[in-house]
This record gives C-alpha cells, sequence and structure tokens, in this order.
C-alpha cells in the first residue's frame, strides 16, 4: 500500500507566471506529510499537479517509479483520490449518490454497483459521520458536511494515494479532529498515504508525520516534522517571529506566533530579576525587542526561568526552597556587571530571594543603572522579612532607582541608553 512520488525539476506556470521553481523531491511510501506554506506558496497548484488536474510546463512526476502521464484515468483514480478545496456537484445528487461516484474507477463502463461496492460507500460514510445525511441532496447541506461527504466520497475509491486540499478549512473543532484522527488511523492501519494542504501550524505538527514547507514556489524544507517546524523556517516562510514548544498534554509540537514585528538583534545585555512569573512580562518584551538577557538569581523550575530557557537566555538558578549560596550569588553579580542595565521586577520578597535584592543594591553602588519595573499593588504585600525587603527598595529609589510601571516607558528608556553608549 502507499506509493512514491518522484517531482522531478517540476516547474508550473499559470501563463507566464511562474510558481512552481524547479521542485525535486520524493515523497515516501505510506507517509503522512502535511504540506504547510504561506497564502500563495504554491501549496494548491502542487497538489493539482500531482493530482494531475494541472500539467508541469517542464518536468514530471512518477508515482513509484511510473510517469504520472502513463496512467489511464480510472486507473489512475484506484490509486490516487483527491479532495479538493471547494467541489461545486449538481443539484439531483444525494450525499449517498455522490459517495457512490467513488466506486466508478473500480466498475466497468455498464456494470452496477453491488453489494460489496455499497458496503464501502456505506462505510467511507460511517468513517466521516455523514451515514445520517445519505438522503440528503449534497446542495442542501452545510458546508462542513459536504466537506466530509467528499472525504467519503475519496474513501470509497480505496486509494492507497489520499490527496486532500485543507480537508478541515469548513470544519468545526470537533469535526477537524475526527477526521484528521481517521486520516491517521488510515495511514497507520492501511497504509493509505496522505498528503494534504494544512493551514493550521498545529494540526499539522499533531498529526504529520513529515512535513513540506513552500515558500515562494520552492522548498524551504522536506522532512521529519520536527526537523522542518523549526522557529528559524516558520521565520523565514512566514515573516514574524515564532515560537515553539511542545503541547503538555498531547506531547506534540505547538507553534505560537509571537509577533508580527521581525526581532532586532542587539549586543547590549539587560540583567533581569524575576521570579514567580513576575519576570515573565519583561522577559518577553526584551526577548521581542532582540535585547541580550540575562536572569538570575531564580529558583530551578520557576516559570520565569522555564520561559528564559525556551528563549535562551543566560540563566543564574538555585535549587528550590534553599537560600541562594555565595557562589551562585556571585554568578548573578557576574552577568549583573557585563550588562547595561539591571531591571529588578515586583518579586515578592522573602529569606529565600533577599541575597537578591542586596546584590542589586550594590550594582546600583557602583554604577549600574537599576530600573525598578515596579507593578506591586497598592495594600498587596510583597515583603515577607518583616520590612527589610520593602527598606532596600527605599533606600535604593533614594538613591536614584527610577521607577516605573509603564513596559512601553521601559523600553524606551533602555534604546535611549543603548543609544548614548553607541554614540
Ligand atoms: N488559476 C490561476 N490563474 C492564475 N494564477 C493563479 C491561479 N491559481 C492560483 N494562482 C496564483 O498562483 C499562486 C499560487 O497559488 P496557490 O493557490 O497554489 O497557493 P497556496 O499556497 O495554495 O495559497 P493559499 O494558502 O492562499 O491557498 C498565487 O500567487 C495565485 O495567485
Amino acid at each position: 500500500m502507499g506509493k512514491t512520488i518522484q517531482l522531478n525539476n517540476l516547474s508550473f506556470a499559470y501563463n507566464e507566471r511562474q510558481i512552481l521553481k524547479a521542485l525535486n523531491l520524493v515523497i515516501g511510501r505510506k507517509t503522512f506529510l502535511s504540506i504547510i506554506g504561506p497564502n500563495g506558496s504554491g501549496k494548491t497548484t502542487l497538489l493539482k499537479n500531482i493530482a494531475r488536474n494541472l500539467k508541469p510546463t517542464d518536468g514530471g512526476i512518477l508515482i513509484d517509479q511510473r510517469a504520472l502521464e502513463t496512467y489511464g484515468s480510472a486507473e489512475l483514480a484506484r490509486e490516487m483520490a483527491v479532495v479538493h478545496q471547494q467541489t461545486d456537484i449538481g443539484a439531483a445528487f444525494t450525499v449517498h449518490d455522490v459517495v457512490m461516484m467513488g466506486r466508478n474507477p473500480h466498475l466497468t463502463r455498464f456494470q452496477q454497483e453491488d453489494a460489496h461496492d455499497r458496503q464501502i460507500a456505506d462505510q467511507a460514510m460511517q468513517w466521516t459521520s455523514v451515514d445520517h445525511l445519505e438522503e440528503r441532496l449534497i446542495n442542501e447541506i452545510s458546508g462542513g458536511e459536504r466537506q466530509r461527504v467528499m472525504i467519503a466520497k475519496a474513501l470509497a475509491q480505496e486509494p492507497t494515494l489520499l490527496l486532500l486540499d485543507e480537508p478541515t478549512s469548513f470544519l468545526d473543532i470537533h469535526h477537524q479532529i475526527e477526521i484528521l484522527e481517521l486520516l491517521k488511523k488510515l495511514n497507520q492501519e492501511k497504509g493509505i498515504s496522505v498528503i494534504a494542504v494544512i493551514h493550521d501550524l498545529n494540526l499539522a505538527a499533531r498529526y504529520s508525520q513529515e512535513v513540506l514547507l513552500l515558500h515562494q514556489g520552492k522548498v524551504l524544507a522536506l522532512g521529519a516534522t520536527e526537523k522542518v517546524m523549526t522557529a528559524a523556517n516558520l521565520e523565514q516562510a512566514y515573516h514574524m517571529e515564532m515560537m515553539i514548544d511542545r503541547n503538555a498534554y498531547t506531547g506534540s509540537l505547538q507553534v505560537c506566533p509571537v509577533s508580527l514585528r521581525q526581532r532586532k538583534s542587539r549586543t547590549q545585555c539587560i540583567h533581569v530579576i524575576g521570579g514567580g512569573g513576575m519576570g515573565k512580562e519583561v522577559i518577553q518584551r526584551l526577548h521581542q525587542d532582540g535585547w541580550q538577557v540575562s536572569l538570575g538569581v531564580v529558583n530551578k523550575g520557576d516559570s520565569d526561568a522555564e520561559l528564559a530557557t525556551r528563549l535562551g537566555m543566560t540563566i543564574i538558578e538555585e535549587e528550590p526552597f534553599s537560600d541562594i549560596q555565595a557562589t551562585t550569588l556571585h554568578s548573578a553579580a557576574i552577568a549583573a556587571n557585563k550588562a547595561m542595565a539591571v531591571i529588578l521586577t515586583s518579586i515578592p520578597i522573602g529569606r529565600g530571594n533577599l541575597a537578591n535584592i542586596q546584590m542589586v543594591m550594590e550594582q546600583q553602588k557602583s554604577g549600574k543603572t537599576v530600573i525598578h519595573y515596579n507593578t506591586y499593588l497598592p495594600h498587596v504585600d510583597f515583603d515577607y522579612v518583616k520590612g527589610e525587603g520593602a527598606r532596600l527598595l527605599e533606600e535604593m529609589a533614594l538613591a536614584g532607582m527610577e521607577s516605573t510601571n509603564d513596559l512601553d516607558q521601559l523600553m524606551a528608556q533602555l534604546e535611549a541608553m543603548a543609544h548614548e553608549a553607541e554614540a
């Protein structure tokens, strides 16, 4: 089951406009491949070339080493079923009729479908949960229902290769997962190759074994999902900042489009005193604005530390539930020394992290710019060391520590400092 697909120097142009540019690749047997890429990158055009709905302007396609154009149409339809994006079918057909059309490639010209054909069509309707719509007219059901009927028709063809163009685009979340689970099952249990254009990067990451990332009609990356769906590849294709994480529940890759802004790249470092999630906002923003960031001292496993780890920042960590060791504090002081400025976020101050505040105080005394990102709420106690934390903050404020609760203003101040340093 399944078939290999080989593209040899495949090019395609609409009129004079070159869309696919000399693609060379092999799609393995029995794979579940998602084709992803931004609007207009050529995904549908590629799918239509493979489905023989469009003829390459140059190069060719081999299905299991055999040229695509040598297949007879019924012969090809027994191998390959295609579910296009929008399908317009005449009004007179019921859902049952449409699904039954999937059996045509298996019948000779005047042959009527028999019990076996009906059984296969029934099964396809059950798999796609459209059996209850059997007697309804195809143009009198919803877009999502019609999409599932078209998948049922494709399955009734009993193909070894299933091509789908955005199979989940009209479906609600329940049916999206149902259809993708079904495709995965058909792929794993029946060995049917599935090639699907999928816009939703998280669904593509969750269900596909391999991914083809198209960009401007060329292959930007092809291979195992984890190798292709990297922040660097996706940023290059979609021109925005991305973060790749792993879903704690499903374990699959999770793509988070962070910002439309292209990240600047700066050489200056900012040291952040965070902890307990209070540094998150600042860490994210510093990262977006392209600063190098060091964080610490924070406890291992702290949510600020987890975020900073994902963003590849320098972290100075201490074992949880223990006092900050002198050597750890020394490492944090070295990091702070190297930084252009130190940002103290609104952490709760307790016995465990009081040493952080003392270290920041030393930094201020030695002339380092220390800015307090002060988001403490009035009347909410943040001092768990009998007023010692509040006293140190007050002392630093008197010694000139600036304080703001406006993140934009804080970033503008850092920008101005960097500018001044460069001048
Ligand atoms: N019939 C057509 N005639 C001329 N140009 C076309 C035709 N169909 C598509 N194009 C152009 O070809 C390019 C690729 O289109 P295609 O539909 O393959 O992209 P896609 O990656 O599937 O996009 P989307 O994500 O928006 O569905 C686009 O610039 C599109 O405008």
